[in-house]
């Protein structure tokens, strides 16, 4: 049974079809080595079959096998991105080095036995696939629900690609209709009240310290500092390259989860087993539809 490409219409009541060892995958011309892991990814439905739809098209077309620095973003969407890398087999995996963007993404490329490396090695990537939390229709993006939106964009910023895979929830006209929480702005953590005062006089004055769940006091990022969440009307955050520059001039603010014209292309699964893909150019195509 081969793999299929990824680029196939898969809906999300069927369930996918697994790459078993040795198989060639969508647009990746490898030779027929087993994967790194060889069990079988389990079938998922609903959501869950939405985003590992959008990882793997955008893995097989994206992740090349020239490619041999790759960056791995955070969220519950990446771990089908390293499942359809760790697919493409070992041979072309052997050569390859892959840089996290956090504790989440270090842990995926351990467990499924890649290379892992850091970006101060490798200050250069060829392509980084990462999750997103709202992405809007000039492809700028909302990051930072799980705190990880500095190392992120350090890895994008790093990257000669950078693609974004997310289901079609995160798929938005404006950002901030989805995604209510609010801008993730990482801060020092001595300079979160000042900070905080001066996002509420930006026009947030619902802004927050985020909170740790199973802790008492605030989140820690990966980085040790603290995340404030500042929702915006939609008047401001029809502008996000304003806002993240009016931001990022604040004393304290390290960085802030607005991701502004750097995706190349947002993959976004579909309810009908089918993938959006928005472009960098304006384009969007339908991969998939029947
Ligand atoms: O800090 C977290 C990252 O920006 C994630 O990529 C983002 O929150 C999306 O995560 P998920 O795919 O779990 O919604």
């Amino acid at each position: 049974m081969p793999i299929p490409p990824a680029s196939l219409t898969l809906n999300s009541t069927q369930p996918l079809r697994q790459p078993l060892a040795g198989q060639k995958t969508g647009f990746i011309a490898t030779s027929t080595p087993p994967p790194l892991i060889s069990s079988q990814p389990k079938a998922v439905t609903g959501i869950e079959a939405a985003k590992r739809l959008a990882a793997w098209t955008a893995v097989d077309r994206h992740v090349l096998p020239e490619h041999k620095v790759i960056g791995i973003g955070s969220g519950s969407t990446v771990p089908y991105v390293v499942e359809r890398i760790v697919a493409q087999g070992s041979e072309v995996n052997k050569d390859r080095v892959f840089i996290p963007t956090g504790f989440q993404s270090k842990e995926l490329i351990v467990e499924a036995h890649l290379r892992l490396g850091d970006i101060d090695q490798y200050p250069t990537i060829d392509v980084t696939i990462d999750g997103a939390d709202e992405v809007d229709h000039n492809l700028n993006a909302i990051k930072g629900g799980g705190a990880c939106h500095l190392r992120e964009k350090v890895l994008a910023e790093a990257a000669n690609t950078w693609v974004i895979v997310a289901d079609y929830r995160k798929n938005s006209e404006v950002l901030g209709h989805n995604f209510t929480q609010g801008v993730p702005i990482e801060v020092a953590p001595f300079a979160y009240a000042p900070v905080l005062q001066n996002v509420h006089l930006l026009g947030s004055p619902k802004a927050v310290l985020r909170m740790a769940k199973a802790k008492a006091g605030p989140v820690v990022s990966d980085n040790s500092n603290f995340i404030i969440d500042a929702p915006f009307p939609e008047e401001i955050m029809r502008d996000p390259y304003t806002l993240l520059t009016r931001l990022k001039m604040l004393t304290g603010v390290v960085e802030v989860g607005l991701f502004c014209h750097m995706a190349k292309a947002a993959y976004f699964g579909d309810q009908d087993g089918s993938v959006t893909v928005q472009w960098q150019d304006g384009r969007v195509e339908k991969v998939g539809s029947e």
